[in-house]
């Protein structure tokens, strides 16, 4: 199947016509291509995802890589990067080739897994991060994700040995000592509602610690979903003095703050903690001028058994696929922080060369300039439309989305993976 679209609105806000043909955007004649009408539409190039809780192996009463994968492409993303906290951790080769396997079953958005950093995710002994780097998945994200690789030694281990294929080690950055028992972000918040506070310098001094072993190494360092203001303060001076350091911050980390902690909704507990508006502004700022990168949605399902109970006994987490391209509208775009270029910057090319997923791998190229030639992976949007979240609209299997009841705008009319269809008419395919 080929497909024109006519006249969609590029990021740099020149119009188009895009030739979708053989899995790659073409040049000539258009015989035979089904068009598609995308006046008013905007076009960016397929969202990639740093950060995604697909959930199998292991808890697929929460998602599976099908369930995840429909969610994704909905969301506008053609790449999504699976964080290895499965059960059995993907902490060896077999692992992360059958997480791979399964996303190219599926078909719908490329899963690129993630590799554990520690075997187990114990902190203590390296995982086999080669074998993963070798295999059929191509890992070149090794993380821990939910547990901070808090042994300097290791984490030093770490970042020395993925520099032999250009890997890079993405941190939970989070001192567990500082946050014992934490339920919540550690401010006047917490102490009005008596709930143990998550302090920030708990994220701030893990951040510092590992740019300044990053740069000791020579090495590429990748911070998970950045919440604080002095965290966006480390990244500046680790970016100023030439460190090689990237950062994500999280749509909800965007827009929501920890004065909603005291509804006792779990819904919105999540790990690092929502925090106040100061750090939110902060955040904006810093995605805006690119001390932070990108934006990952830490997309984290979790089943009802598991998230309505009591806000200290519920895991922590939130869905993020389906909503994270509207709450950047909201968040960056509406107030002037962000044009659309900068949209497919920080959600698209950033994500993908941190992921390293720009160039010929086993999951094909995302992040790239829709040119000819390039892979047709895209995603059109309606700037316009806008909707209103409701649990049970989503793909996931999991409900826990915070943003139920909010209107939110641009809606995905349709997303292309290398040329076919995986949304259309903002319906999923298959
Ligand atoms: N981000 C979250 O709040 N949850 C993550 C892991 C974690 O970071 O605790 C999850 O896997 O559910």
């Amino acid at each position: 199947m080929s497909y024109l679209i006519r006249g969609a609105t590029l990021p740099d806000g020149t119009t188009t016509d895009l030739l979708l043909r053989d899995g790659v955007l073409a040049e000539g004649p258009a015989d035979g291509a089904e068009v598609i009408d995308a006046e008013g539409l905007r076009v960016l190039p397929g969202l990639v995802d740093l950060h995604t809780h697909l959930r199998q192996p292991g808890r697929e009463d929460a998602e599976t890589i099908e369930t995840g994968s429909r969610a994704a492409a909905l969301g506008g993303y053609t790449a999504v990067c699976a964080m290895a906290n499965t059960d059995p951790v993907a902490d060896a080769a077999g692992i992360v080739e059958q997480v791979w396997r399964l996303g190219r079953e599926v078909g719908l958005v490329d899963v690129q897994p993630v590799g554990a950093v520690t075997l187990g995710l114990g902190g203590e002994r390296l995982a086999e991060l080669g074998a993963m780097a070798d295999s059929a998945a191509r890992v070149r994200v090794f993380s821990d994700d939910g547990h901070c690789v808090h042994d300097a030694a290791v984490m030093r281990r770490a970042l020395e040995y993925v520099k032999a294929f250009d890997g890079v080690i993405a941190q939970h950055a989070e001192d567990p000592k500082l946050t014992a028992g934490a339920q919540m972000n550690e401010g006047e918040q917490s102490a009005r509602l008596g709930l143990t506070g998550w302090p920030a310098v708990a994220e701030e001094a893990i951040i510092a610690r590992d740019a300044l072993l990053a740069a000791h190494v020579g090495s590429r360092l990748h911070v998970c979903h950045v919440s604080t203001a002095g965290s966006v303060e480390v990244l500046r001076w680790a970016k100023s003095r030439g460190i090689r350091v990237t950062a994500e911050v999280t749509p909800h980390h965007l827009l929501l703050t920890d004065e909603l902690a005291a509804t006792y909704d779990p819904v919105y507990k999540v790990n690092p903690p929502l925090r106040t508006a100061e750090d939110v502004n902060a955040l904006r700022e810093a995605l805006a001028d690119g001390t932070i990168d990108a934006v990952a949605t830490d997309h984290a399902p979790h089943t009802r058994e598991d998230k309505e109970c009591e806000w200290a006994a519920a895991r922590p987490g939130m869905l993020g696929l389906e909503t994270a391209l509207p709450i950047v509208l909201r968040t960056m775009v509406e107030t002037g922080l962000l044009d659309w270029a900068g949209v497919a910057e920080r959600m698209s090319h950033a994500p993908a060369r941190i992921a390293g997923l720009t160039g010929d791998g086993a999951t094909g190229a995302h992040g790239r300039p829709l040119a000819a030639g390039e892979p047709a992976n895209l995603v059109l949007v309606d700037p316009s439309a806008s909707w209103t979240v409701t649990p049970e609209g989503l793909a996931s299997i999991s409900r826990n989305t915070p943003y139920a009841g909010l209107t939110l705008p641009g809606r995905v009319v349709a997303t292309f993976l290398r040329g076919r269809a995986t949304v259309l008419d903002g319906k999923a395919q298959a």
